[in-house]
């Protein structure tokens, strides 16, 4: 099951390691959705995955026509110390990012409205998306140094990274747009309540 609390900001330490907080801080599924992230939990082995199940739903609601999967780990990938780089270093893209852990335990830190890290843990049958211009970093965990994912895109062609700082970037200021809704809904409601 997911889990996800606020990174340590130890940004020396080995990152494979969990940085909670002492005592932690945990970030619940309502918490990571006011940042526009989604949670689904999949049963991969079962009738989630078969037609007209959660994630083939899933990927014609949200138009997903393409998709792979990828292991990472140092056994597996010749470049695994450049890539496990870039996937570390901090960064948006101009559409969702959707995940769905199949093997293996990784972390995805994304940041808050106020730029703070939430590490997200994600392991078998979490599937995950993450709106486009939210700034986040990957990771493997420590223990088992592997996870296998598979990845859903609407256009494979357009999946590109953009390395902080990108606040320039249309997602990102789309992304930053769409933060600010609730918080005027919120002043809306509290005036009428006042009224
Ligand atoms: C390897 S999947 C997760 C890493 C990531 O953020 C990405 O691929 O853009
Ligand atoms: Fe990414």
């Amino acid at each position: 099951m997911v889990r996800a609390w606020y990174f340590d900001n130890d940004e020396e330490g080995n990152k494979k390691l969990p940085h909670m907080t002492d005592p932690p801080q945990f970030v619940d599924l309502e918490g990571l959705k006011k940042i526009g992230v989604l949670y689904w939990k999949v049963d991969v082995d079962g009738d989630d995955m078969e037609e007209g199940g959660l994630v083939p739903k899933l990927k014609e609601e949200r138009g997903y026509k393409h998709g792979d999967s990828i292991a990472i780990s140092r056994e597996l990938m010749p470049d695994y110390v450049d890539v496990s780089k870039m996937l570390y270093t901090e960064h948006l893209h101009p559409d969702e990012e959707i995940r769905l852990a199949v093997d293996g335990v990784a972390y995805f830190d994304v940041r808050d409205l106020e730029d703070k890290w939430i590490r997200i843990e994600i392991s078998k049958g979490d599937l995950i998306i993450l709106p486009a211009g939210l700034y986040h970093r990957f990771t493997v965990e420590q223990e088992k140094r592997f996870v296998k994912l598979e990845r859903f895109f609407t256009e494979i062609t357009r999946w590109t990274p953009y390395n902080r700082p990108a606040d320039d970037h249309p997602a990102r200021v789309a992304y930053l747009k769409s933060m600010e809704k609730p918080k005027e809904e919120e002043k809306k409601f509290s005036w009428c309540n006042f009224l």
